[in-house]
C-alpha cells in the first residue's frame, strides 16, 4: 500500500467526526495510529476553520458546510494538511456508511459501481447516506484517484441469525431484504474489542452494548460477536432517539397516511427530525438540556428514554438466552451518571446494581455491590474502526478503480 497517512469521516445524524490516522506506527499489521480529529457539528458548528498542532496531534475543526459549500470547506482542509503533511502520502480517506443492506457484508473500496449501491440504500438512512455519499463524491473531485473506502454500520450485524433477522411479513419481502439489519456496528465492534482486551472473561459471555448517542440503539454480543439488535431495516428502529421515535406501531403510519392524509415527505420529517427526545419534551433534542431542565416534559421524555432502552436489554437477553454484562457507550452512555441510573433502576429486577460513586465518576467497571451482572462504561472510537477497516479493503481490493469525478447527483 502506498501511503502514510489516512483521515476518515464519520457522517453521523447531527455531526462529521474527522480522524487523521498514521500507518507508519509500528510496521506491517500493527493498527493505525490517531494523530489527529476534528467535528464539523451541525448543530454547535465553530464556524471557523483550524488545525492546531500539539506534539502528535492535530485538532481540526470545520465550518459546518451550507449546502455547495462542501468542496470549499473540504478543499480548505486539504491545503491546511499539506502544511504538515505531503499529500501524496495520502494512502486513504475512509469513511462510514451507514447502510449497506444486504449489498455489502464487509468494508470495501469505492468505485463508480459501489458508489450507485450504496446510493440505492439513501431511502433507508436519510439522516446519515446522503452526507457520506456527498463527502465521497467531493473528495473525488478535489483529488482525483485518490482511493476511498467505506465500512458499513450493517456489516457487524451479519452474524445475527436468519430468525433474528426476519419481519413477520411474507417470504417474498424478506427474501426483498425488507429484513432487520441493525446499525452502529462500527461502534460495536469497537466495544468487542476493547472489551476482549480489558476484560476477556466478561467479552467471552452475553453483554448487552448500549450506544446511546444522537442516534441509539442496543447490541446483544455473544463471544463478541452481533446476535441481535435495537435498530433494524432503518434508522428508525428500536428506542426513542434524539429527534427519531424508534418503535412505533405500523398501525400509527397508516392512520397518518390514510385518516391524516399525510405526505409520505411529511412523515418521514416527523419520524426522522421531529419526535424522539425532541418531540416528546418539545424543548430540546439534547439529553444536557432535558437534564438541566425543570419543565416536567423534559422529565418525561428522559424517563421514555430510560424505560425503552431497559425495555430493550430485557428484548435482547430474551435472543441470546440470558445476558451477564451491560457496557454504556456514546455520547449519553459515557457522559451522563443520571441517565444510566435511570436505566439501571429499571433493570434491578435483573439483579443489576450500580455503584453511585463510580457511576457519578464515568469509571470503566461501575458495578455495584452485589450485582447479578457487570456493568462498565466504555468510550467509543468509531474512526479507528474505520481507519483499520480502510487498511483491510486496501489490502484485499488494491485493483479497484476510484471513484470518477461528478458533480453531485449526475450521472458519471
Ligand atoms: N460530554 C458530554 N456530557 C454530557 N452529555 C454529553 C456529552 N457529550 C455528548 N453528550 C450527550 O450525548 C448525546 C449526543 O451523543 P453523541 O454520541 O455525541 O452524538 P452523535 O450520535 O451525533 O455522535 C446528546 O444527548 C448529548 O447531550
Ligand atoms: C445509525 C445512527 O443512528 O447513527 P448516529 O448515531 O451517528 O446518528
Ligand atoms: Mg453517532
Amino acid at each position: 500500500m502506498n501511503g502514510k497517512l489516512l483521515v476518515t469521516f464519520n457522517a453521523g445524524s447531527s455531526t462529521v467526526k474527522i480522524g487523521l490516522f498514521a500507518l507508519d506506527a509500528g510496521g506491517d499489521g500493527a493498527p493505525p495510529r490517531r494523530i489527529g480529529k476534528g467535528m464539523i457539528d451541525f448543530h454547535r458548528a465553530p464556524l471557523r476553520f483550524g488545525l492546531t498542532e500539539g506534539p502528535d496531534h492535530f485538532d481540526i475543526e470545520l465550518a459546518a458546510p451550507a449546502d455547495g459549500e462542501l468542496d470549499e470547506v473540504l478543499s480548505e482542509a486539504f491545503g491546511r494538511l499539506s502544511w504538515h503533511f505531503d499529500l501524496d502520502e495520502l494512502a486513504a480517506v475512509g469513511h462510514r456508511v451507514v447502510h449497506g443492506g444486504n449489498l455489502f457484508a464487509t468494508p470495501v473500496v469505492i468505485d463508480d459501481a459501489a458508489l450507485a449501491r450504496m446510493d440505492s440504500l439513501t431511502p433507508l438512512a436519510p439522516l446519515h447516506q446522503p452526507q457520506a455519499l456527498k463527502l465521497v463524491r467531493a473528495i473525488a473531485r478535489l483529488r482525483p484517484g485518490l482511493k476511498q473506502t467505506a465500512s458499513f454500520d450493517t456489516a457487524f450485524h451479519a452474524s445475527n441469525a436468519d430468525l433474528t433477522r426476519r419481519f413477520a411479513l411474507p417470504r417474498a419481502l424478506h427474501d426483498a431484504g425488507v429484513m432487520r439489519y441493525g446499525f452502529h456496528g462500527l461502534s460495536y465492534a469497537f466495544i468487542a474489542g476493547e472489551l476482549a482486551r480489558r476484560r476477556p472473561d466478561v467479552a467471552a459471555g452475553r453483554v448487552v452494548a448500549a450506544h446511546l448517542g444522537s442516534g441509539a440503539s442496543l447490541c446483544i454480543m455473544e463471544n463478541g460477536l452481533s446476535r441481535d439488535s435495537s435498530m433494524s431495516f432503518s434508522t428508525l428502529d428500536g428506542v426513542p432517539m434524539a429527534t427519531r421515535c424508534g418503535a412505533l406501531d405500523p398501525g400509527a403510519l397508516l392512520y397518518l397516511f390514510g385518516q391524516k392524509q399525510q405526505s409520505l415527505q411529511q412523515v418521514e420529517d416527523l419520524l426522522y427530525r421531529r419526535s424522539g427526545l425532541l418531540g416528546v419534551s418539545g424543548i430540546s433534542a439534547d439529553t444536557r438540556d432535558l437534564l438541566a431542565s425543570d419543565r416536567p416534559e423534559a422529565r418525561e421524555a428522559l424517563e421514555l428514554f430510560a424505560l425503552r432502552v431497559a425495555g430493550e436489554a430485557a428484548r435482547l437477553a430474551t435472543t441470546a438466552g440470558g445476558v451477564d454484562a451491560l457496557v454504556f457507550t456514546a455520547g449519553i452512555g459515557e457522559h451522563q451518571p443520571e441517565m444510566r441510573a435511570m436505566i439501571c433502576e429499571r433493570l434491578a429486577w435483573l439483579g443489576v446494581r450500580l455503584d453511585a460513586a463510580k457511576n457519578a465518576a464515568n469509571a470503566f467497571d461501575i458495578t455495584g455491590a452485589g450485582s447479578q451482572r457487570d456493568v462498565f462504561v466504555l468510550a467509543t472510537d468509531e474512526e479507528q474502526v474505520i481507519a483499520s477497516e480502510a487498511v483491510a479493503a486496501l489490502r484485499t481490493l488494491a485493483d479497484t478503480a476510484p471513484v470518477t469525478p461528478e458533480r453531485d447527483g449526475q450521472p458519471p
